[in-house]
């Protein structure tokens, strides 16, 4: 954290900006920036060609190392958290991200992603989500006890 927020603090001093223009950078609104990117930030994974269903993309996924990055989109960052998702983000050939419907959508319904391993078990997904991004679940699925 001190060494990014120093390197922020160094590139606004070097843009020559005027002490009242970089009034806000403190380590207080550095903390909070870094929370919201935590928080909203999508692990980009980019698997290349097309597959048929999620389990071979998951795979391919995992055997390439996919990882390219982190990238706050700005609809997609808006999608809910649900333990039981109908959609899911996928990134095909680059970093576009596309929502691919997992089951039959109802006209209105909400859109949501799962933002964990939607296997694990209840207390487990609770603490995951509790500590990583801040929330208690209040999906139907969490609500049923499953
Ligand atoms: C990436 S944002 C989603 C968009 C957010 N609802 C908004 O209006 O900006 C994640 C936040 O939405 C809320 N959230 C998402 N899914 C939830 C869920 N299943 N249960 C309770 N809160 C949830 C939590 O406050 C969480 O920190």
């Amino acid at each position: 954290m001190e060494e990014g927020f120093g390197l922020l603090k160094c590139a606004f001093t070097n843009a020559h900006l005027k002490d009242e223009q970089i009034a806000f950078l403190t380590k207080q609104w550095y903390t909070t920036l870094l929370a919201r990117i935590r928080i909203n930030a999508f692990r980009v994974e980019v698997v290349g060609g097309s597959f048929e269903d999620l389990l071979s993309m998951a795979v391919a996924s995992v055997e390439a190392e996919a990882a390219v990055g982190n990238a706050v989109y700005m609809l997609p960052s808006f999608y809910n958290h649900d333990c039981d998702p109908n959609t899911h983000i996928i990134w095909l050939e680059d970093a576009v991200a596309k929502l691919k419907a997992l089951r039959d959508i109802e006209p209105g319904e909400e859109l949501r992603i799962c933002y964990i391993d939607a296997s694990l078990d209840w207390d487990a997904r609770q603490s995951l989500l509790s500590q990583g991004f801040g929330f208690r679940c209040d999906c139907p699925r969490c609500l049923s006890g499953d």
